[in-house]
């Protein structure tokens, strides 16, 4: 069984309370099912929105529309800024924040929160800096909240000073702009995510409530703010980086990049390009070649504090972060840290300081983080850890089993090539499962996150404890 999105503007798909949602294409065996589903939650318990295409006369638009605005009159930003500010006024011994009721408070108001979950006492610098008073939601199948340690937040800030950029999109990367507002007087940034919770700390004018796979402004003014952005900003010096959810569809992205893209060009001209820097894991290369061949992979290792998959050093996987930086900015401009980085002349780019320049390939060809060797039969490098294989005819593991090598040229999963269906990045978060449960000693047991509906257990906390 595989489900994929059908890649087009989704802009005039039913909505459920998450804006517009996607077509998808499912295929089980030989049949087809196309069928409407939320863009953002993965799982059904999170939306439960589901409409086979075939019954779109069935679509109840004014319920849907009801719904809609049930779900965001919880949110008033300029009631939130006003109490903001009387916040602020208070000495921090008066300020409490309540996580029951995703509300800041004065310390009077305190009883009407009995039994709920408070923190009280609140320093200027926590109003300042949210993600170290907002508990990171880890929630895979929705907002799975990883953030970057403060060293790649370091590097990413500089790449951008280095590029000339300094007013920047930050979608889905709170900490970059957490830092920006905090310490780049000379840089712009405005917060696009899907965690509500800032509408507590940020005015309109530096966050709006968004939904990345679909371009959905849950409210109307943080649409007309975030157009005001795109006019204001000269668009030379303009940037977006995105580090959406894991196992985020790349298709409905690429077409928010789009129609972002387009936005700008309204605004300051069609020869321009929108600078776009997007994290994601190495593998998911090939993906990002076929829906947004203009960007290209950087080496950076990005670094997470709250994910040990993506942290180098020894809590993290052997060879380092598996997460990139894949982007449209000149490579030969994207200047890595001189630790653990070093500049290849042939390549004209920075790269990792374990990646080593094949004259053969006329490449750093690493892609995990690992030192490649080239084998002159396959006529391109591979893994250190791999041999070559006479009756394979290619290099693999050296205790693979040829009969199996046979059948996984291409992927099972997706039919994609280039990469295994254990690497498959629709099924990441699944492989991430596995890798757990056989370290546990677990059964394996391989369960398919592209599917909408299915059950899946909270990894969360499990995770954490990783
Ligand atoms: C993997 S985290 C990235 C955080 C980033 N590494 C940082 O430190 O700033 C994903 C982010 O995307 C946000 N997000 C999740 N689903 C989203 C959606 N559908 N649209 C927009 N943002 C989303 C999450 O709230 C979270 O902030
Ligand atoms: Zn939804
Ligand atoms: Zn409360
Ligand atoms: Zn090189
Ligand atoms: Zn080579
Ligand atoms: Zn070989
Ligand atoms: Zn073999």
């Amino acid at each position: 069984m595989s489900v994929e999105v059908v890649r087009k503007d989704p802009s005039d798909h039913p909505s459920c309370t998450h804006g517009p949602t996607l077509l998808f294409l499912k295929h089980v065996g030989s049949s087809k099912e196309r069928f409407y589903a939320c863009s953002a939650c993965r799982s059904r318990k999170d939306c439960s929105f589901y409409l086979p295409e075939s019954n779109i006369r069935k679509y109840n638009k004014n319920k849907w529309k009801e719904r809609q605005k049930q779900f965001v009159s919880a949110v008033n930003h300029h009631d939130k800024l006003a109490v903001l500010r009387e916040i602020r006024s208070l000495p921090s011994q008066q300020r409490l924040l309540c996580y029951s009721c995703d509300t800041l408070l004065k310390i009077s108001e305190k009883g009407k929160h009995d039994g709920h979950s408070l923190l009280e006492t609140i320093s200027d610098h926590q109003l300042d800096h949210p993600l170290e008073i907002l508990p990171a939601l880890e929630q895979d199948e929705k907002e799975a909240q990883y953030l970057f340690s403060q060293a790649s937040v370091d590097t990413i800030v500089s790449i951008f000073k280095n590029l000339g950029l300094s007013n920047i999109i930050c979608i889905g990367t709170p900490k970059i702009h957490e830092h920006i507002q905090n310490n780049c007087e000379d840089m712009s940034s405005i917060l696009l995510d899907f965690d509500k919770r800032f509408h507590n700390f940020y005015p309109p004018t530096q966050f709006g409530w968004y939904n990345l796979f679909n371009h959905h402004f849950f409210l109307q003014e943080a649409k007309e703010v975030f157009e005001e952005y795109l006019k204001l900003h000269s668009f030379s010096n303009v940037t977006l980086i995105m580090d959406p959810p894991f196992g985020g569809r790349l298709e409905p992205i690429s077409i928010s990049l789009e129609t972002i893209s387009k936005s700008l060009q309204k605004y300051h001209g069609e020869e321009h390009n929108l600078l776009i820097f997007l994290i994601l894991p190495y593998f998911m290369e090939p993906h990002v070649s076929n829906y947004i061949p203009e960007l290209k992979i950087c080496d950076y290792k990005v670094e997470y504090k709250n994910h040990s998959d993506f942290q180098n050093g020894p809590e993290g996987k052997k060879y380092g972060s598996i997460v990139r930086i894949f982007t449209n900015a000149e490579l030969s401009l994207v200047k890595l840290p001189e630790y653990g980085y070093k500049y290849c002349k042939p390549c004209n780019k920075w790269v990792s300081k374990e990646n080593t320049h094949c004259a053969k390939c006329n490449n750093c060809t690493s892609k995990n983080g690992s030192t490649y060797k080239h084998c002159s039969l396959c006529k391109r490098c591979v893994k250190s850890t791999w041999q070559h294989c006479k009756q394979c005819k290619r290099c693999a593991l050296v205790d693979h089993t040829c009969k199996e090598l046979e059948f996984t040229r291409k992927c099972f999963h997706c039919q994609g090539e280039g990469h295994k269906r254990a690497q498959c990045p629709l099924l990441l978060c699944s492989e991430i499962s596995d890798a757990e449960m056989r370290t546990k000693g677990g059964k394996r047991k391989r369960k398919d996150t592209s599917e909408i509906g299915t059950k899946r257990k909270k990894r969360t906390k499990k995770m954490r404890k990783s």
